[in-house]
């Protein structure tokens, strides 16, 4: 039976198996080579240290994944099918081994950073509202 995600080994696994599909995958791998080209010995702990915050509660991760973000949308579009096979590779990384509270605690996280997110690159919505629509449209 899987287990759920309970410690920083748990992170490691699910943070390094999620990326081995990433840089594999033909829509989103490129973003981590050629777009931004990732300095894997710094991003992974960097990434075991924001899901360990954001999962286990250790107020381990300082950085702004938004701000990050906008600026990678700055040199490539981000798009929401972007998002979603992000969210797809995570999902599937999540129930290929993992299984409880935690594990869909997990699975259910990145949904509203990436709402945020989109909100921040495509601010549309948001400047209609406020009247300001010089900027976006
Ligand atoms: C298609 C979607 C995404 C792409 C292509 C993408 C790509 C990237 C890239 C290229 C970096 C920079 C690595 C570096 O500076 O070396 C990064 C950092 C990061 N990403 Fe994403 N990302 C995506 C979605 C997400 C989502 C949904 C989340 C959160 C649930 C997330 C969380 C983070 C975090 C926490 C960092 C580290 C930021 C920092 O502190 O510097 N990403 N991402």
């Amino acid at each position: 039976m899987k287990k759920d995600i309970e410690n920083s080994a748990d992170i490691q696994l699910l943070v390094n198996t999620f990326y081995d599909k990433v840089k594999e995958d033909p829509n989103i791998g490129f973003f981590f080579s050629e777009i931004i080209p990732v300095n894997w010995n710094t991003h992974l702990p960097r990434m075991y240290s924001f899901w360990e915050s954001v999962l286990l509660g250790e107020a381990s991760y300082k950085g702004n994944p938004v701000l990050k973000h906008v600026e990678i949308n700055q040199k490539h579009p981000l798009q929401q099918a972007h998002f979603g096979k992000w969210l797809e590779l995570w999902k599937q990384t999540i129930d290929e081994l993992f299984e409880g509270p935690t594990a869909l605690c997990a699975q259910k996280k990145p949904e509203q950073m990436i709402a945020i997110m989109m909100s921040k690159i495509n601010p549309i919505s948001i400047s209609v509202l406020s009247g300001n629509r010089q900027n976006s449209l």
